[in-house]
């Protein structure tokens, strides 16, 4: 079997960085040290070797606000690929009614073009015996350990609290952890509905529509939920101070909730949507929308902290054509921005280049702690003997100008058009496989693996003794007082 060793760069992980060779053969890597040979090397001087980013949260060509999101397994996983991006974890979305393992047999087909390793959540989107059913045959057979709930998106994919609470518990029998999209969705729709009414009918009052407090009160529910039901938590697109107030109190309360912002919201601010041109600012609408810069920095501090644990996209990328679907309606605006070629370079240069991280925290928020939370640790996330060679060699040095006309995303803009990153990929290799040099992509479609992921062992455990341990207990009496005359 045919090696490759990366020579002379230094390896950094989430908690170490030191100079080292790393030797590849079958996918896997087969050694870390010093003066190490192979049948093929990469030169890493200068530049850091890391494990290749995850990337928690996508959604590739998803059926959402009546249109598909543009980007699919092929164009999403070659702009993973392109900015050191080695897996990402995509969402099966149920429509309403269909079953999941439906559903499932609809995602693995689209994935079939994938350039990278990918993985599932599940989305719980109705509720009933067949999804309580089906959530076993998920979990145990098809290597699926994470469910997605909705607060928002009224009359779509929104569950309620009923349905949410009846699905966690499901959740912490079968060992799984659910995930939320907070915001409170009937304020939202109400809000919409208001504005609209007063003709304030632009991208910018998508962003009305949103205030803070429909997270932060959503967050904090949910977290409630899970604690009542004994699950652990993971909170999608973490956008702002109230929801991490949430988070923080539950883990200072000894709760396992997890938070994750978009490199969108540490990046990219409010003031976007005041933009004079409809294009530009609906081009920005997502869901939670852009804050200001006080709730951007409550979202760094949490990276810092360890209160927040994760940079995802949400990438769900929508040309100016559908988003055009929302002209004088904001709330027909297909939901959803791009980032998956941004988020590794836009992440080290406005964190570690500014000092905001260490390029540790980097390695542990981009790759990781993902795969610890998501069960898929040390196969995914880690610079280990055995683990897979899903590695970046990453070039502090090298520039670049964001711009669409040389992504690999399939729309027509990108919302950091412009913006100038200093840390970019000079290698990235997916179990091995060199698939970019220099900013030049090596595709390979169907290289892609879907890789399974097992119920959560030890937080569940943990979380259902401790639950067994704080049960209600009925008083046994002796002296009940006789009833009656
Ligand atoms: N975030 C967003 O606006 N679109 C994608 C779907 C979701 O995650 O809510
Ligand atoms: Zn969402
Ligand atoms: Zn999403």
């Amino acid at each position: 079997m045919a090696s490759k060793v990366i020579k002379g760069g230094t390896v950094v992980t989430a908690d170490l960085t030191y100079k080292a060779d790393v030797k590849i053969e079958g996918g896997k890597i087969v050694e870390i040290g010093p003066n190490l040979s192979g049948d093929e090397t990469l030169d890493a001087t200068g530049c850091y070797i890391m494990p290749g980013g995850i990337d928690p949260h996508t959604h590739l060509e998803m059926p959402f606000m009546g249109t598909y999101s543009a980007d699919n397994f092929d164009s999403g996983t070659r702009a993973a690929l392109a900015g050191g991006t080695t897996m990402v974890v995509d969402f099966a979305l149920p429509s309403p009614d269909q079953s999941l393992l439906e559903a499932l047999q609809m995602w693995d087909n689209k994935s079939s073009m994938a350039h990278c390793d990918y993985s599932f959540h599940m989305a719980i989107t109705w509720w009933g015996e067949k999804v309580f059913n089906e959530m076993e045959t998920i979990v145990r057979e098809k290597g699926i350990n994470t469910f997605k709930h909705f607060m928002a998106y009224k009359g779509a994919l929104m569950v309620q609290d009923d349905e949410m609470y009846a699905s966690f518990k499901r959740c912490a029998e079968l060992g799984a952890m659910p995930m939320v999209h907070a915001e409170n969705g009937d304020v939202v729709a109400d809000l919409s509905a208001q504005l609209l009414a007063e003709g304030n009918n632009g991208p910018e009052a998508h962003a009305y529509s949103r205030p803070t407090q429909v997270e932060g009160e959503a967050t904090n529910r949910a977290i409630m939920i899970a604690d009542m039901a004994g699950v652990p938590l993971y909170v999608v697109h973490t956008s702002c101070e109230e929801a991490h107030e949430a988070i923080r109190r539950a883990r200072q309360a000894g709760k396992r909730v997890f938070g994750e912002p978009l490199i969108q919201h540490l990046t990219l601010d409010e003031s976007e949507y005041s933009n004079p041109d409809w294009d530009h600012a609906a081009r920005r609408v997502m869901s939670p929308p852009f804050r200001n810069k006080a709730h951007q920095d409550s979202l760094w501090a949490g990276l810092a902290a360890g209160s927040l644990q994760v940079v995802a996209t949400d990438h769900c990328a929508f040309t100016t054509d559908q988003k055009r679907f929302g002209l004088g309606d904001f709330t027909k605006i297909p939901n959803g921005t791009g980032g998956l070629e941004d988020r590794m370079p836009m992440l080290w240069t406005y964190g570690v280049n500014t000092g905001r991280i260490t390029m540790n925290e980097f390695v542990a928020v981009t790759s990781t702690n993902i795969a610890k939370i998501m069960n898929m640790y040390p196969k995914k996330g880690a610079m280990l003997v055995g683990a897979d060679a899903d590695l970046v060699v990453w070039d502090p040095e090298k520039t670049k100008t964001i711009s669409a006309a040389s992504q690999q995303s399939a729309i027509d803009y990108n919302v950091f058009e412009g913006k100038t990153v200093k840390g970019l990929p000079r290698f990235t290799l997916t179990r091995g496989r060199v698939a970019l040099v220099d900013g030049e992509i090596k595709p390979q479609q169907g290289h892609g693996e879907f890789v399974k992921r097992e119920p959560y062992p030890a937080v569940s455990k943990a979380l259902s003794t401790w639950k067994e341990l704080t049960a209600p207990r009925k008083v046994e009496r002796t002296g009940i007082p006789a009833t009656g005359v």
